[in-house]
């Protein structure tokens, strides 16, 4: 049986460990699928590369307003598609063949890995190796809810959606969360009608509530969104899907060409029988990790998706970081940060957030102001002549220090960004708001003014 110095199961953000530092260390990376994972190949990268053109593509209707008429002829979604994943697959197939290749101490194992005892890996090709360390980062997949018959009618999730052979002229996405917000801007951009059906009163309700009441309201004018609706049974007649789902006013049925299915997504630790080698696994399917990204077992690491609350890359990459720098220096181990976690969600309009929502400041007990500021009422907002965006910061009334920030509107995940350093470096709202320029008139100025706005002592 082959030994290694390290394995890593995933090729995600794992994928990222194994720099020069390592060159001395006899490595095994294993891969059940696409190599570097769901970032790069089905995405953040492609969803904000699609979500770009869509932007391009939604461009001339906003502009009739503004007294400039233009109109889309059409969008070439074979071109798009091919265009998109021309660029990626072959970074894709490039660090593949980087690894194998041209890495002396890296052997590549394209299988399905699963543990079969203490420290000892079944590689799903026919090979089972050991190591002394481990870095379990398998990611998660799409969940796929109990609807009666929805394995019948050929339905797509983000892994496949982008994929698509054709534009069909009508998509129906079940599930009211991050996939679906920015997937429904994506295919209603390119003239896709799209219905979401959600389970909860709002879309987006992680997000704070008059963040996610003001992105519902919008979603409403201008895709069909039914809300508080159970999907009971699916089925494909004539090549029409029909969703049929149980709500307030009864039994219905929604009719599309396609349906992506996007109602959150799982960790992959059940693929790993993680039990053989004594690693812990909390109820939800996350590997139990410690601040330093430690498993329950001695040398064995977990990060991203598959341990992590936050199914996010920015904090996937952080926690691997964390993991390369406590695999060279496990006498001196570093934590990993998840203080102010931001997210963004690359939808129409956007949405940014970073720290608690108000719901979450009331449930946690604290005392807490809100400053607000509609992007109508600060100068770049007023020029683009914005009528629904605005930012929020909660801050502690006395001391000042920002316990939140919100923002939807144009370039909210840029925007957030100062609120983001001020939370990690603990600056506080007087000091951000007085204590530096704010580029007049530059979209900032909406969290430069909801600051101002702060009633604090
Ligand atoms: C459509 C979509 C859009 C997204 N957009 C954003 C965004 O804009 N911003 C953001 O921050 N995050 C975004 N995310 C989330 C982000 O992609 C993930 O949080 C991140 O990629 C997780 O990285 P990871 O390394 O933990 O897992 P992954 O990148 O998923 O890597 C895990 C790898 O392990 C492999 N694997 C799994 N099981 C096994 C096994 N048993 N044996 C061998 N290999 C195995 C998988 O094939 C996979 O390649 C998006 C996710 C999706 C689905
Ligand atoms: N921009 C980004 O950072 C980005 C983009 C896409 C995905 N992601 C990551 O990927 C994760 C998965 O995305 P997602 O949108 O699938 O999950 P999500 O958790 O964001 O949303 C899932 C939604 O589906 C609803 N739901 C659950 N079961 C349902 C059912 N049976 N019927 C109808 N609705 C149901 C939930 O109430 C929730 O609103 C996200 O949580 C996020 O971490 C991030």
């Amino acid at each position: 049986m082959r030994h290694f110095d390290l394995v890593i199961i995933g090729t995600g953000s794992g994928n990222s460990i194994a720099d020069e530092r390592f060159a001395g260390w006899n490595i095994a990376l294993v891969e059940k699928g696409v190599f570097g994972g769901t970032c790069l190949n089905v995405g953040c990268i492609p969803t904000k590369m699609f979500v770009h053109t869509a932007d391009v593509a939604g461009a001339p209707a906003s502009g009739a307003r503004l007294g400039v008429d233009a109109h889309l002829d059409g969008v070439r979604w074979t071109d798009v598609r091919d265009r998109i994943f021309g660029r990626i697959d072959p970074i894709s197939e490039g660090g593949r063949r980087w690894r194998a290749e041209e890495n002396a101490n890296v052997t590549v194992f394209a299988g399905t890995a699963r543990f079969t005892g203490p420290k000892t890996l079944d590689t799903g090709t026919g090979e089972t190796i050991t190591a002394d360390r481990f870095v379990i980062a398998a990611g998660s997949r799409p969940v796929v809810p109990e609807v009666a018959d929805i394995g019948t009618v050929g339905y797509h999730t983000s892994d496949t959606v982008m994929r698509l052979d054709t534009l069909p002229a009508r998509m129906t996405i079940l599930g009211g969360g991050f996939i679906a917000a920015e997937f429904a801007h994506v295919f209603s951009s390119f003239g896709v009608r799209v219905t979401i059906v959600g389970r909860s009163d709002l879309l987006l309700r992680h997000e704070d509530r008059e963040v996610a009441r003001r992105f519902t309201r919008i979603a409403s004018e201008k895709w069909d969104v039914r809300l508080h609706r159970k999907a009971v049974r699916a089925e494909r007649v004539d090549g029409v899907v029909r969703l049929h789902l149980e709500g307030p006013d009864g039994a219905e049925v929604v009719e599309s060409e396609e349906l992506l299915v996007a109602v959150g997504r799982t960790p992959n630790s059940d693929l790993l029988d993680l039990a053989a080698t004594g690693v812990d696994v909390r109820p939800d399917g996350r590997v139990v990790v410690d601040e330093h990204q430690r498993t329950s077992v001695e040398g064995v690491y977990a990060l991203g998706d598959i341990s992590s609350e936050h199914q996010l890359k920015h904090v996937a990459n952080h926690e691997a970081r964390v993991v390369q720098h406590n695999l060279l220096h496990p006498d001196e181990p570093i934590a990993s940060d998840h203080r102010h976690v931001p997210s963004a969600v690359f939808s129409s309009p956007q949405i940014a957030s970073v720290g608690l929502t108000e719901e979450q400041a009331v449930e946690r007990g604290l005392r807490y102001v809100v400053g607000s500021q509609a992007y109508a009422s600060i100068a770049y907002g007023w020029a683009m002549e914005d009528t629904t965006g605005f930012a929020k910061v909660l801050a502690d009334p006395t001391t000042g220090e920002i316990l939140g920030a919100h923002v939807i509107g144009p370039q909210a995940p840029t925007v957030i960004q100062p609120v983001i350093q001020a939370m990690s470096f603990g600056l506080d709202a007087r000091t951000m708001a007085r204590g530096q320029y704010w580029i007049h008139p530059a979209m900032p100025e909406v969290i430069e003014n909801a600051l101002l706005n702060l009633p604090l002592h």
